[in-house]
């Protein structure tokens, strides 16, 4: 029978059931660590019908009190991943509360409010109170690249999101312009600071939001950058870079981080030198990048510190990639970056253009989405549709001429080119 909201309960316990015994079948062949990385569309759909049904039909007081129990479960995995709790669980076995609490130098009432999300197994033959992993929790081990990720969220997202009420009282019910007074400068205790100079008073935070940016499993991360699977196809590059010096800048990765975009452009663009491309970075990145390259041989790429709000060093380069850069920004600040970088653009090479890719705001946001829009938010930037980048690129003195978008992938690739006669 169809609720007040127009959820028709009956329905989804119906293809809730249907999907159930499908993902029941698939599992039946298949082994178990197989099986779990497999049919992830069916998962989500599982995942989200039973996450409607219970919000339709619990009482509506433990639907509040859920989100209580979501907020202490953060904070626990929060302090496991700051001790390493996790990497001391044995993968296949167990670990007594006694043994974990000396092993972390904690009293041992502390540990025994384990992260929900690693409960105890009842089958564990271990005399309690023990702790064994849940299949989340390895997520969370130090070594796992998400859980920085999980740092960053809480960094990112749950301190600044904690402290909203005070920032907008502080600073009036209005988004943030920017540099300074970003809810996420607020949440850390430095309110006039631009995000990027608080991060560095947290070194280890930093590094762990480097890592991230490192990370493959997260929007944007993995991309491939030629072909019909590209979201947008450099070939042309590769074959124009053949045309020009060898020495001469051909692609220039600003706000490039650890060279994670320059790695992937190298990959897949034949014919493209490591010694025609250029990373720019702050200057606290930018040994950090250089050594990141080498290891990955690519030692003759240009690394060089360079602060993307001031005047463009390298001129006249074929192409100018900004990739999770102008989220982090404001219009005004966005429009900025993007004028250095259309006064650098060469007048003699037409196609020549500024790339910027990022997560876009979807036409129909995801939960996802939103949260990546209000994270954005904290940072003092947003998450734009095409008409928000006409405008911000428009007024940098360049012009949109492809916006490359593909269905489900949030991330876009919005391509610029210098307006005739613009200065
Ligand atoms: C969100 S990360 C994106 C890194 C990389 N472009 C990617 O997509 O993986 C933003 C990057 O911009 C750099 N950055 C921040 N402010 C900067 C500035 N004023 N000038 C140059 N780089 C800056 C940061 O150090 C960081 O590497």
């Amino acid at each position: 029978m169809p609720s007040n909201s127009g959820f028709d309960l009956a329905l989804a316990a119906e293809s809730l059931r249907d999907d159930v015994r499908r993902l029941a079948r698939i599992n039946a062949t298949m082994h178990p660590h197989e099986a779990e990385d497999n049919a992830a569309e069916l998962r989500r759909r599982i995942a989200k019908t039973a996450k409607q049904i219970a919000f339709e039909t619990a009482p509506r007081m433990d639907v509040v009190k859920d989100d209580w129990i979501v907020l202490g479960s953060v904070a626990a995995w929060n302090i496991f991943i700051d001790w390493r709790a996790f990497d001391r669980i044995p993968l296949d076995g167990y670990i007594s509360i006694s043994d974990l609490a000396r092993l972390l130098n904690a009293q041992e009432s502390l540990p025994e409010y384990p992260p929900s999300s690693s409960p105890p197994a009842n089958s564990s033959p271990a005399p309690s109170p023990t702790l064994t992993h849940s299949r989340i929790s390895p997520f969370y081990i130090g070594t796992n690249p998400l859980s920085d990720t999980c740092i960053v969220a809480v960094g990112n997202a749950m301190k600044p999101f904690s402290q909203w009420p005070e920032y907008f009282r502080a600073y009036g019910r209005r988004e943030p312009v920017g540099p300074g007074f970003t809810p996420f400068s607020f949440g850390w205790g430095h309110a006039p600071l631009p995000p990027w100079e608080v991060k560095v008073l947290y070194p280890l935070y930093a590094s762990a939001f480097m890592r991230t940016m490192r990370s493959k499993q997260i929007a944007g991360g993995d991309m491939v950058l030629t072909g019909e699977e590209a979201l947008c196809d450099l070939e042309w590059v590769g074959i124009e870079a053949l045309t020009m010096d060898e020495n001469a800048a051909v692609v220039v990765d600003v706000g490039g981080g650890l060279g994670q975009l320059i790695h992937l452009v190298l990959r897949d663009v034949v014919g493209l030198l490591p010694r025609q491309c250029v990373l720019q970075d702050r200057r606290e990145v930018i040994e950090e990048a250089r050594a990141e390259l080498m290891r990955h041989g690519l030692d003759e790429v240009v690394v060089m510190e360079h602060d993307f709000h001031h005047e463009q060093p390298i001129k006249g380069a074929l192409v100018y990639l900004l990739r999770r850069i102008l989220c982090d920004y404001s219009d005004e600040m966005a429009t900025g970056i993007l004028r250095r970088l259309a006064e650098a653009l060469p007048a003699d090479k037409p196609n020549a253009r500024v790339i910027i890719i990022e997560e876009r705001l979807l036409e129909v946001p995801t939960p996802e989405n939103c949260i990546v829009d209000l994270v954005m938010m904290n940072l003092g930037g947003m998450l734009r549709n095409y008409d928000k980048y006409r405008e911000i690129v428009a007024a940098a003195g360049l012009t949109v001429v492809g916006y490359h978008i593909q269905d489900g992938n949030p991330i876009c690739a919005v391509e610029c080119v210098k307006i005739e006669g613009a200065a």
